[in-house]
């Protein structure tokens, strides 16, 4: 009997995640598989909100941000309750194996799911945070960077005419891979993440920042601070005013949001959400079971979700590092 396999998105939408459903969707056709899709995340195992794929027109939505499936976060999940009656709709629909794009806590619930139903689970990487192990790249993690590169380059035009500091809060969760790359790309002067800052240095690092500040002053206009979110104790309006009260500095503030998770995908998400898309029917044809499937150095891999979950992926030394050598030589 002809196989059939389940999609969903979940957790923050992220741009490609289109391109991904858009590949299971035509693979599956290719393979003769039916494809379903469940909406809203796992809410929609939940309440029983399906499509059959079929019914997607799915070429038009490679350039489209977002996900044509819907997102959310779904408490349920949390609960033994919400997993088992999720695993009663796969049931219900005599799903063979579910795919589910999304973070770290989507591929968590993928593998709740796992310890009560006994079908196939692949995971896909689909988050702009780029905060997961098992791929180099994150489905939609180029295109965050990319539109914040674009942003805060518009921002430091208007800094440099007012010869003015700004602070630009991006997102990231709790993981600096969008700080240090938008940081370095755009050559902010100051990139405080989660890799070179805690809170019990927020004093010291004000410091640092004033007498770099100082320095630059001298030279020319604008000084750019890229600050992870929920990172400096109180945001970036109580950094602001440190500054102020200790060195009578003024900024501007300016918090990306959700700007950075919306936008037509950058080829090179386009080209990672349809790789992986195919990769993921190929896996659930080949029998494999309770993995993501990732890209590593130009090539698709398989790590188990077990592994993908219990390992961090920090921006790596080297990175950190860099941005120090780009600040030190500059600030000589
Ligand atoms: N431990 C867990 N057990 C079961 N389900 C979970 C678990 N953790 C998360 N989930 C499910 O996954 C959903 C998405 O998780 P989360 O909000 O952490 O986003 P994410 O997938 O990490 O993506 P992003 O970080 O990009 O927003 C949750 O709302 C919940 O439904
Ligand atoms: O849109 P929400 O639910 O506020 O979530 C915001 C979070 O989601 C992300 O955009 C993706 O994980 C994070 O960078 C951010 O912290």
């Amino acid at each position: 009997m002809m196989k059939k396999i389940a999609v969903l998105t979940s957790g923050g939408d992220a741009p490609a995640m289109n391109a991904a459903i858009r590949a299971i969707t035509l693979s599956c056709n290719y393979h003769q598989l039916q494809c379903v899709g469940f909406y809203h995340g796992y809410n929609g195992l939940i309440d029983d909100q399906y499509v059959e794929m079929e019914h997607f027109d799915v070429n038009p939505t490679l350039q489209q941000g977002g996900t044509i499936l819907k997102s959310a976060r779904c408490q349920a999940m949390l609960t033994s309750e919400g997993v088992i009656q999720a695993c009663n709709t796969l049931r219900k629909h005599e799903i063979d194996a579910l795919i589910v794009i999304g973070g770290d806590g989507s591929l968590r619930g993928l593998q709740a799911i796992k310890q009560h139903w006994e079908k196939q689970v692949i995971g896909l990487p689909g988050t702009i945070d780029n905060d997961l192990s098992g791929t180099d790249c994150t489905i939609g993690f180029a295109t965050a960077v990319t539109t914040a590169t674009h942003a805060i380059d518009k921002i430091r035009d208007t800094a440099n005419a007012f010869e003015r500091i700004f602070i630009v809060e991006v997102m990231g969760r709790h993981s600096g891979h969008i700080a240090f790359n938008v940081g370095i790309a755009t050559g902010a002067e100051a990139i405080i993440s989660f890799e070179n800052f805690s809170a019990d240095r927020a004093l010291q690092k004000v410091t640092e920042l004033l007498k770099a500040i100082d320095k630059q002053q001298h030279t020319h206009g604008s000084f750019l601070i890229v600050l992870a979110e929920n990172l400096w104790p109180g945001g970036a309006q109580a950094l602001k005013e440190s500054l102020t009260e200790q060195g009578k500095v003024d900024s501007a503030i300016c918090i990306l949001g959700h700007i950075q998770r919306g936008g037509s995908p950058v080829p090179e998400d386009r080209n990672l959400g349809t790789e992986l898309g195919l990769a993921a029917v190929d896996a659930i044809i080949t029998g494999q079971d309770n993995v993501m499937i990732g890209r590593e150095a130009g090539k698709v891999i398989a790590t188990p979700l077990e592994q993908v979950i219990n390992t961090a992926k920090p921006v790596s030394a080297h990175w950190v590092n860099a941005h120090q050598q780009q600040l030190t030589h500059y600030l000589k």
